[in-house]
């Protein structure tokens, strides 16, 4: 893997506060890097700031110090590189599910042909399993058939980097799963580099590379950088069976619950926000020997 294909250096974030107030940082000193073909998940608690750092990386907003360089250039606004997946999935909806997608082949490819548009839309619609419905307007389409337009769209531009904001929120368990694995499956082929937020812990454990654990906001920062050490060829039927599985997922859990607020209250003399700690949960000397716990039953969508 080419290492530091993304690169994000000391971002903060200050958003403008009303007068007689003063103005904190949502995050600071924020550092990390994504190799290309890695799939990076961001995780922490509503307010830590993940949708404001992906929006930095998109282009569509802009940090109040750092930069990101993508691919050896600085991102200083949106661009056809970067394709972006929100939870509310943002079609056009006077369109139909194949000028959806056309219209941002187009925009990619202005001199393409008609015909070449078309067939090359196809091609995505039929990977994320919307044979049949290219004439369908959104409004004739469920959530996840809506979902699956907005991702095939994502990857018609076929982006450099593939930046979701929490792209399954609003499905049911059964879509989300089917989704998950056509997604996993389409990352494989074509080695997408992906920046994803999510608060459901087993997603980032399916499909993730490296998961970064956020503490709590105001002046939120990276606590830790967690490799995902199962097999990379795992799916969801049997990444349940694996024990390393549930190490990974207690510590997530363990986080969530308790550290992620610890650690935004204290401060720690040998952090280096630059070089923020990267754990191999199961690995640590403490987890050596650590058989499966029981889940803990934390919730999986984790609000403040
Ligand atoms: N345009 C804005 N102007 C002022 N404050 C904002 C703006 N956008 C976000 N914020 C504030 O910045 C903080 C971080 O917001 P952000 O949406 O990035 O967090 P998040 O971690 O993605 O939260 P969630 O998990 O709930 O989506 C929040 O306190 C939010 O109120």
């Amino acid at each position: 893997m080419q290492t530091d294909f993304l690169k994000v250096e000391a971002l903060s974030k200050v958003y403008p506060v009303s007068r007689g107030k003063t103005p904190v940082p949502v995050f600071e000193n924020i550092h990390f890097s994504i190799a290309k073909g890695e799939f990076v998940c961001i995780v922490g608690h509503s307010g830590c700031g993940k949708s404001t750092i992906l929006n930095v990386l998109a282009g569509l907003d802009s940090p109040s110090a750092g930069t990101v360089i993508m691919d050896g250039r600085e991102v200083s606004g949106p661009s056809l590189d970067r394709g972006v997946v929100f939870q509310g999935h943002a079609l056009m909806p006077w369109l139909t599910v194949m000028k959806n997608i056309e219209f941002a082949v187009k925009s990619r490819w202005p001199d393409w042909s008609r015909e070449k548009i078309q067939q090359h839309s196809q091609q995505f619609i039929d990977l994320v399993g919307l044979t049949g419905s290219e004439h369908k307007k959104p409004s004739e389409l469920s959530g996840g058939m809506k979902q699956r337009v907005g991702i095939a769209r994502a990857f018609s531009i076929q982006p450099k980097m593939l930046l979701l904001d929490e792209p399954f929120g609003a499905l049911d368990a059964l879509t989300r799963g089917v989704i998950q694995d056509e997604l996993l499956k389409i990352c494989a082929a074509t080695q997408q580099t992906v920046f994803m937020i999510t608060h459901d812990v087993d997603e980032a454990i399916l499909l993730s590379d490296k998961i970064i654990l956020m503490t709590n906001g105001p002046r939120a920062r990276i606590a830790e950088i967690v490799v995902n050490t199962l097999p990379r060829n795992r799916t969801r039927n049997d990444i349940h069976k694996d024990a390393q599985y549930y190490r990974i997922r207690n510590h997530l859990v363990d986080f969530l619950v308790s550290r992620s607020r610890e650690l935004a209250l204290t401060s720690d003399a040998d952090y280096d926000p630059r070089n923020p700690p990267e754990v191999r949960p199961g690995e640590m000397d403490e987890d050596a020997d650590a058989t499966p716990r029981p889940l803990k039953q934390a919730a999986i969508h984790l609000v403040n």
